[in-house]
């Protein structure tokens, strides 16, 4: 079971490279990693498993935050609206790519954070609003999907993470919480 100390931190290299594409047909081992994956995420949203095994929350997580070179990511984001127990998206992307977006952007009101990075930064991440982007799923399936919003924020903070990106390198290093007047904020 994948907990808070597989995870690794800001000042591991491995945050900063270009990881390699996952060889298809997918391994028994990457079949078992993209499933722990997932697990991780489901469970750090499950209160009572959060608290016993002292998990971060989690909608998202991608293969190098675990020292795996990989271009893997898992995303399950639950449905904001409590009455609607299924997660508007979960699935683990494998070779996931943005195959195209949005002129517009978009970002987070309240800004991200990351399992990797133990502290707080503040400010505008800005990204696309909209994207599509493919991906090879557990079954071998190639997937092309859209997706809006908190959904494709989550998505490019993971795709990020397979190309040594940093949410914070997106902030605006003068004025974290300048955005032009077109940016979609997102509550
Ligand atoms: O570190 C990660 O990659 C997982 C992040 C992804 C993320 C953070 C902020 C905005 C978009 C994506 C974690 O999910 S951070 C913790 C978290 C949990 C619930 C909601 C927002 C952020
Ligand atoms: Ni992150």
């Amino acid at each position: 079971m994948i907990t808070m100390k597989d995870i690794i931190r800001e000042g591991n290299p491995t945050l900063r490279e270009v990881v390699p594409e996952v060889e298809l047909p997918l391994s028994d081992d990457d079949k078992t990693l993209a499933d722990e994956m997932l697990t991780f995420l489901k469970n750090s949203q499950d209160p009572e498993i959060a608290e016993k095994y002292n998990l971060r929350g989690g909608v998202g997580l991608a293969a190098p935050q675990l020292d795996k070179k990989k271009r893997m990511i898992a995303v399950h984001i639950p449905n904001m609206d409590p009455e609607i127990n299924e997660p508007t998206f979960s699935d683990v992307m494998i070779n996931p790519k943005i195959i195209s977006h949005t002129v517009q952007d978009a970002c987070l009101r309240d800004g991200e954070g990351c399992l990797s990075v133990d502290r707080e930064v503040p400010g505008y991440v800005v990204r696309h609003a909209r994207i599509t982007v493919t991906y090879t799923d557990v079954n071998g399936e190639t997937q092309k999907k859209k997706f809006k919003n908190y959904d494709a924020i989550v998505i490019q903070h993971e795709i990020d993470h397979l190309n040594g990106v940093m949410f914070y390198d997106h902030i605006n290093k003068v004025q974290p919480f300048a955005i032009n007047k077109d940016v979609l904020i997102i509550d």
